[in-house]
């Protein structure tokens, strides 16, 4: 059996430090990170300008002066949709392929007898419809505007937030875009980022398990 999870959210929002524990957790687990698909150069002119500069990117700059990080253009989304079809298609040889350990007993069973799981995380997760169909579970982490912004003010991404970006661009785009999602017809598990990591982790895990006890 195949199943695909969706963890969904703000930025800062708590997606990846849930994730993180949920792969150690589940058997046959792995990830997609909507972040590995901003539209950045290719992996040699990244490698040989991050050594001197910044990352060199692809992103458009808007009407406001900053660079449009937090649209769906910003992302090469069918790469993202080509990566959770080869997921599907094999997730034996995917697994391997990321250095995910699958166990001996599963590698040589039928993939179809055996449970895995792919974890799709992103901040952006359901706002392109051709990916809406991939997820079997739909969770959205959500955190208020001070939170937030004080949880991004203290990350580092490997292009750095010019002062103003939060405000100007980063918020205002993810209240648009949780408006669009929520008339995208998922039905959506709202998690509140306010609670402790092991809270929302414990309530995740639980609802999982029993998803998939249910399954089989
Ligand atoms: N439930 C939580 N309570 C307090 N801080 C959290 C919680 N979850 C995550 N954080 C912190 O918030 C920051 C962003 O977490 P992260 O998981 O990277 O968010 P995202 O992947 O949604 O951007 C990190 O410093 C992390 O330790
Ligand atoms: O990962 C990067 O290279 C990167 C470069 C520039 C900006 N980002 C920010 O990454 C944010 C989404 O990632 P996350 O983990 O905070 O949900 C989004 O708000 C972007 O503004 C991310």
């Amino acid at each position: 059996m195949k199943y695909i999870i969706g963890i969904g959210g703000v930025t800062n929002g708590g997606k990846t430090t849930l994730t993180n524990r949920l792969i150690k957790a589940l058997p046959n687990c792995c990830v997609v990170h909507q972040d590995d698909f901003f539209k950045m150069m290719g992996f040699a002119a990244v490698f040989y300008w991050s050594l001197l500069f910044q990352p060199p990117d692809q992103i458009a700059v808007g009407a406001d002066g900053f660079k449009q990080w937090d649209v769906i253009t910003a992302l090469d989304m069918e790469a993202m949709v080509n990566t959770i079809k080869g997921w599907i298609e094999n997730p034996i040889k995917f697994a391997r392929s990321h250095g995910i350990q699958v166990t001996p007993s599963i590698e040589m069973d039928d993939a179809e007898s055996q449970v895995h799981i792919l974890i799709v995380e992103g901040f952006l997760l359901y706002n392109y419809k051709p990916m809406l169909e991939f997820f079997d579970k739909s969770y959205y982490i959500a955190i208020p505007y001070e939170e937030c912004k004080r949880r991004r003010s203290t990350r580092q991404y490997t292009v750095p937030d010019p002062p103003g970006l939060f405000d100007a661009h980063v918020w205002p785009m993810y209240l648009r875009h949780r408006d669009a999602m929520e008339n995208c017809g998922l039905q959506i598990e709202y998690l509140n980022g306010l609670k402790t990591k092991d809270e929302i982790y414990n309530q995740v895990h639980e609802d999982i398990n029993n998803t998939l006890l249910n399954r089989l």
